[in-house]
């Protein structure tokens, strides 16, 4: 049998008053890459959110390396450690003083307890490790206030790889990459799979980038319209059950 990471079972979730996701159900098994498609406005930020425990669910279950998520959004720290999440924008005060390299320490940090005096020469390995995959190893001793939108994400690319994980969850990360670093952004999610067993699950609106890169698809509006692999996920039919006869993105695609 596969190993599953994650399990979520009739899902629902309200934005205050809206209902934004219904009833989705889907899992994700070790080393492979799952899109998240549909139009805006679709919920896909909403589930994502609610798979990481940060809003609140109506109903269902979610279950991430066999531990239930709690309703509060509770997971057991060990469990809690596997997940790396790259937001879609990173907001925060460029005028705090630090460095790359201090950032992408605090992704290799546990939750819970901090004992900042264990484990100095092997956190400062694994965050040099880091940068260097991300090709990012020159920019260590920048502040991050100097980095440019593609250098931050790459920054963040390697706080999410700092530590062993078992699952990436990423809403529209490579947005404001050049095509060179979206190229190598994908090589690099391609071996942390492939390699390193991850499940991803990303939320794109790039469908040329989800044929190419993905080996399944949640078609979402609302909720789950299609899934499978993209041939059939993104067959002219289901995107216009997804995105509705207007809005499929099927006639601007180039296959
Ligand atoms: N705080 C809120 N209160 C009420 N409705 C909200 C709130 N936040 C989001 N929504 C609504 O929930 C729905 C789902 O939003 P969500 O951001 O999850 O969609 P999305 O698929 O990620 O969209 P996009 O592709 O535009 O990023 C939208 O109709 C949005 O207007």
């Amino acid at each position: 049998m596969s190993d599953l990471v994650m399990t979520v079972n009739n899902l629902t979730v309200y934005r205050e008053h809206y209902l934004a996701v219904r009833d989705v159900s889907f899992s994700l098994e070790a080393g492979t890459d799952t899109a998240i498609v549909g139009p805006n406005g679709a919920g896909k930020s909403t589930l994502v959110q609610a798979l990481l425990g940060i809003l609140p669910r109506k109903a269902g279950e979610i279950f991430i390396l066999g531990q239930p998520l709690s309703r509060r959004g509770r997971l057991p720290s060990v469990v809690r450690e596997q997940i790396a999440y790259l937001p879609q924008n990173f907001l925060f005060d460029r005028r705090i003083p630090i460095t790359v390299e201090e950032l992408v320490e605090l992704g290799w940090e546990s939750p819970g307890i901090r004992l900042p005096w264990l484990g100095g020469r092997q956190r400062f390995q694994q965050v040099r490790q880091a940068l260097a995959r991300v090709d990012g190893a020159h920019l260590r001793s920048h502040s991050i206030s100097s980095l440019s939108g593609g250098e931050m994400k790459r920054v963040l690319l390697a706080y999410c790889l700092v530590r062993p994980r078992s699952l990436l969850i990423l809403d529209e990360a490579p947005a404001g990459l050049d095509i060179q670093s979206e190229s190598e952004f994908y090589q690099l999610l391609y071996q942390l799979k492939q390699e390193q067993g991850w499940a991803i699950l990303q939320v794109s609106h790039d469908l040329e980038m989800v044929r190419r890169h993905c080996d399944r698809v949640l078609c979402l509006n609302r909720t789950l319209r299609c899934e499978g692999i993209p041939e059939v996920a993104l067959s002219p039919e289901n995107l216009v059950a997804a995105y509705g006869s207007d809005r499929t993105p099927y006639h601007h695609s180039h296959y």
